[in-house]
């Protein structure tokens, strides 16, 4: 089902505490927690027959959460424990919260853990703010099946980085928005099934925080559909320029192209034609020079990258830029290690090697290095991989998960460019080619996800993907 962009945006742990704040001038924090415990409590129960329970509980509101939980699953006759890993403070609501649970408080939680059915780790979510020590990871290393409050404890909201040691949670629940380090890599990982709960903090709160960061899925965006007054030009026209020696890479993209829905593809040969003329009758091959073909209106959107060398991407680049038509960089534009050739560019698509080689090592994280390099070249950045992220030069962020490990093989990220270029040319904004044509790809993956498909098959496959948006 079409989601909702609000119910898309991903926020930082500081983000969170920030709604939190806001929330409480309505809501008192305690029934925050208590809307949260009780959500958690509903899923467990939802997913598991009753058995012993270990809860263990961290100092802040995270751990106040598992003294709610503690509290409603005794309440339904469950044998629970509870572990006080560091004691709340004290006048927070994180100890009122304790307070109100009755039950045991086990002193050495480690004599119990292996034997509970359940661990509910309640001990770090958004406020995680240094490694996990080594007393907490051996415990959380003896845990058999975790049920984790908000994230497992050792992920970093932000980034998805494991802080030491994170267990593998089989369920985590998580409150009014998902966090990025939800989706990112290594995080997305330790999550288990991920669940959303709704704990009565009203999204118009979202407006006063400008969040900058969401999944990326159809909702965020939409494709235009096929009219019944359509032709081959408002669908939009895709010119590809075609390497003089690696040839296969453009010919993909154009495949792509032309399976995703665009208008016409026409293929700009560096050397001979006569591999592109046979490769499919509905590629148009450019007969005049470039500058010539350059005149045609029509003709808006250029990818320039796959299967070139470095000379001709560095040569077709600058004119392709002087003409100040839309360009989809890839491929061979990375190999020259620069910058500032790229501005000017729409949508860049590197893969991680690739981005390293032109921006530098990423020294923080994926998305503050994605951002900062939209806002260096002024395009839209496609960091290509298993968590691929779509960044805009105004500071915006999408996260997909939306894929396939199907997708990597060789040519996959040819056709990638072929889609992206496709829905620009469609009249679709950079941002939201590139997000869109990300979901795409990563859906046509999913739809090859019974075979070891070429990336022909995954071209093959765009059509139905478009249909699926
Ligand atoms: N954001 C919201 O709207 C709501 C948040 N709630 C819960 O509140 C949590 C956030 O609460 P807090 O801000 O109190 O943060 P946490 O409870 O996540 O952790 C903060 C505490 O842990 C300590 N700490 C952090 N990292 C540590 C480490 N590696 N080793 C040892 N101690 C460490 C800090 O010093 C601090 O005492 C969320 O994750 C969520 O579970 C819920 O109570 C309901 C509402
Ligand atoms: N493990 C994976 N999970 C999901 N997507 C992947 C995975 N590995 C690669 N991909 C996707 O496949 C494409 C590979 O692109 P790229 O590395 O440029 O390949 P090529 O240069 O062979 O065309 C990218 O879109 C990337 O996001
Ligand atoms: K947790």
């Amino acid at each position: 089902m079409r989601k909702e962009a609000s119910s898309l945006i991903l926020l930082t742990p500081s983000q969170m505490l920030e709604v939190d704040k806001e929330a409480a001038k309505t809501i008192p924090i305690i029934q925050l927690m208590e809307n949260a415990g009780w959500a958690v409590t509903q899923e467990v129960v939802k997913r598991y027959k009753p058995c012993s329970v270990l809860v263990l509980c961290g100092p802040g509101n995270n751990g106040g959460d598992g003294y709610v939980v503690a509290r409603l699953l005794a309440k339904k006759g469950w044998p629970v424990r509870v572990a006080a890993i560091g004691r709340p403070k004290v006048g927070s609501d994180a100890e009122q919260a304790a307070h109100r649970w009755a039950g045991s408080i086990v002193e050495h939680p480690e004599d119990y853990i292996e034997k509970s059915g359940l661990v509910i780790d309640a001990l770090f979510g958004a406020g995680l703010s240094r490694n996990i020590d080594s007393y907490i990871s051996e415990l959380l290393r003896k845990a058999r099946r975790v049920v984790a409050i908000d994230t497992p404890s050792g992920i970093d909201g932000a980034t998805g980085k494991v802080m030491g040691y994170a267990p593998h949670a089989e369920l985590t629940v998580t409150f009014f928005r998902a966090k990025p380090g939800h989706y990112l890599l290594p995080g997305r990982e330790y999550m288990g099934e991920l669940v959303i709960k709704d704990i009565a903090i009203s999204p118009v709160i979202l407006s006063q925080i400008k969040p900058q960061c969401w999944l990326n899925e159809p909702g965020l965006w939409s494709i235009p559909t096929s009219e019944v007054e359509d032709y081959k030009y408002r669908r939009g026209i895709v010119s590809i320029i075609g390497g003089s020696v690696m040839t296969g890479a453009a010919r993909l993209s154009a495949h792509a192209a032309l399976n995703v829905g665009a208008g016409l593809v026409h293929i700009f040969a560096l050397g001979s034609h006569d591999i592109y003329s046979s490769s499919s009758a509905c590629f148009v091959i450019d007969k005049d020079s470039l500058e010539t073909s350059l005149q045609d209106s029509r003709r808006k959107v250029w990818v320039c990258g796959p299967g070139l060398l470095l000379g001709e991407a560095k040569e077709i680049l600058s004119k392709l830029i002087a003409s100040n038509v839309k360009i989809i960089a890839d491929a061979g534009v990375f190999q020259a290690e620069n910058i500032e050739m790229l501005k000017g560019v729409s949508i860049i698509t590197p893969h991680i090697g690739e981005f390293i080689r032109v921006f530098g090592e990423i020294k923080a994280d994926k998305i503050s290095a994605a951002r900062v390099a939209a806002q260096q070249t002024g395009a839209v950045v496609v960091l290509k991989g298993a968590d691929t992220i779509i960044a805009s030069p105004d500071g915006r962020v999408a996260i997909n998960q939306h894929a396939s490990p199907r997708l990597a093989t060789a040519g996959s990220g040819d056709t990638l460019t072929g889609v992206i270029a496709t829905l620009l040319a469609a009249g679709m904004s950079e941002w939201e080619s590139a997000c869109a044509g990300v979901w795409l790809h990563g859906e046509a993956g999913l739809l090859c996800e019974h075979s070891w498909p070429t990336a022909e098959m995954l071209a093959n496959n765009l059509g139905k993907a478009r249909d699926n948006a």
